[in-house]
């Protein structure tokens, strides 16, 4: 069976066809660096890190490229209140975002461009627009540049929506637009946002739109045309409609396939810094070990929701001590015997049809937990050719899926990059309470100590500021 995928924009099962034979691009929208990372964000990571270790284990040569918007309205509101230079919060906070990914074994893209660093290859899609007649210059001198909706017959492709049913673009002050829906490609420069956020364009000073950043950097690296975009579902509108309107509309055939994660949510609300419902990363790193927290926000299906709630990493903890278990024990019982050093397997071929099935990882754990059951069985029985074929094959599926308990990764990790990680993650969060009390905002302060209390980690105020510990 080959590969197949949902395409979102098809709204479809679709067999998966790269573009050139044994190669793979993937475009991911990373995340938006204005605050600490959520599970959310870390599941949307998750799901692409297990596509693309799928499309590696099937002999794909894969370029998997994920952005860093580090240029954004919420970057600058958020350090102009912290008094802080937007561009070392941003970083700080994608080294969070780093930090976060390594715990939990996400691998590093191939690459990961800063859309600081594409300004130039955003102007030129925007110059083509405006070419082509699908953009125009706010005629008030402002310097926006607005793409023209309606000028876009195929509007609304992604989404299956139409034009006059569509809500208007939230831009944060919209100046001279000619309709409500067209969105920014360029916010020329305000009084008061600091210098070093504005370039220089054909329309004066400015900084880009966050739609276009993304439309920059996946064809800048994977080429006008490339196989998979893939994103959250909370992006599919407007930020990826809008995408694809003006890329296509710039002349590129861009993303082949259209992929989206379903959303982390609580009480039925997507997870999100705005509602205020963030389980943040480093509160679940303190909870339990990283290699728990994988399988947790692996285990789902990538497109269902994952409605977090109390249990959840029990759960995820006793399915995964099952696997843990039959490993030590085979490789113990295997020892001194013929079959000690385990033949490499392949994984079995119902965890590859499940796999291809749209990446169909609940069925595929099955498979794995059977595997796992009657490789404890054949131990009981004293089988040990057929324990030591299973073993094989537990080998192969949990290392597909990042999970293997014996690869080192996850010994090391269990010390020093988890602590290294919750560090970080712990500290942000302190700087957070710190700014909440210099601003008089003593609930948000309270709330963020409360929630570290709630993770184990104890806040003392010292006249060398706050310190914490772990209590587990
Ligand atoms: N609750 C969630 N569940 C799953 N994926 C999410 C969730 N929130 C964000 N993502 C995904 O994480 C990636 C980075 O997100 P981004 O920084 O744009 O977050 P965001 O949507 O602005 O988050 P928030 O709403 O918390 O501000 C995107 O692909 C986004 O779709
Ligand atoms: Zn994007």
């Amino acid at each position: 069976m080959t590969l197949r995928l949902y395409d979102s924009k098809l709204r479809n099962l679709v067999p998966f066809v790269p573009l050139v034979p044994g190669r793979i691009g993937v475009y991911v929208c990373g995340p938006t660096v204005q605050s600490s990372p959520h599970i959310g964000h870390l599941r949307s990571a998750l799901a692409y890190d297990q596509l693309r270790r799928w499309f590696s284990y099937t002999g794909y040569d894969v370029t998997f490229v994920r952005n860093v918007t580090d240029i954004d309205d919420k970057i600058l509101l958020n350090a102009a209140s912290s008094g802080e230079n937007w561009w070392s919060l941003a970083y700080r906070t994608e080294l969070e975002f780093t930090a976060a990914y390594n715990a939990i074994g996400v691998m590093a893209p191939t690459y990961e461009p800063r859309a600081t660093a594409s300004i130039p290859e955003m102007i030129e899609i925007i110059g083509r627009l405006i070419d082509n007649g699908y953009a125009y210059a706010a005629p008030d001198g402002t310097g926006d540049v607005y793409f023209d909706t309606p000028s876009w017959p195929q509007y609304g492709a992604l989404t299956h929506q139409k034009l006059a049913d569509m809500a208007p673009a939230t831009d944060s002050e919209p100046r001279a637009k000619r309709d409500v829906r067209d969105f920014a490609l360029w916010k020329g420069h305000k009084e008061g946002e600091p210098a070093s956020a504005s370039w220089s364009s054909p329309w004066g000073r400015g900084r880009p739109g966050w739609h276009i950043e993304c439309s920059a950097m996946s064809t800048k690296y994977l080429g006008a045309q490339f196989d998979i975009h893939g994103g959250g579902l909370d992006l599919r509108f407007p930020h990826h409609e809008n995408e694809l309107a003006q890329s296509h509309a710039a002349g590129d055939p861009f993303a082949n396939y259209w992929l989206h994660n379903g959303l982390v949510s609580v009480a039925g609300q997507k997870m999100s810094k705005s509602l205020g419902n963030s389980v943040f990363a480093a509160e679940l790193l303190s909870q339990a070990r990283p290699l728990v927290i994988r399988y947790y926000l692996g285990a789902a299906h990538y497109r269902s929701t994952l409605e977090f709630h109390d249990g959840a990493l029990a759960e995820a903890e006793a399915a995964l001590s099952r696997i843990e278990g039959f490993l030590e024990r085979a490789v113990r019982r295997l020892e001194g015997t013929r079959f000690a050093s385990s033949t490499v397997e392949l994984v079995p071929d119902d965890f590859r049809e499940a796999m291809d099935d749209d990446l169909s990882v609940p069925q595929a754990l099955g498979v794995l937990h059977e595997a796992v059951r009657t490789g404890n069985a054949a131990l009981d029985s004293e089988d040990f050719a057929e324990a030591a074929r299973l073993l094989g094959q537990v080998i192969a599926m949990t290392s597909v899926l990042g999970i293997n308990p014996l690869d080192p990764q996850w010994a090391s990790a269990d010390q020093s990059s988890t602590g290294q990680a919750l560090s970080s993650l712990v500290d942000r969060l302190l700087e957070d309470r710190e700014t909440a009390r210099k601003a008089r905002d003593f609930a948000t302060a309270d709330r963020i100590r409360d929630e570290l209390g709630q993770a184990g980690i104890t806040i003392e105020d010292t006249s060398t500021g706050a310190h914490w510990s772990f209590d587990g």
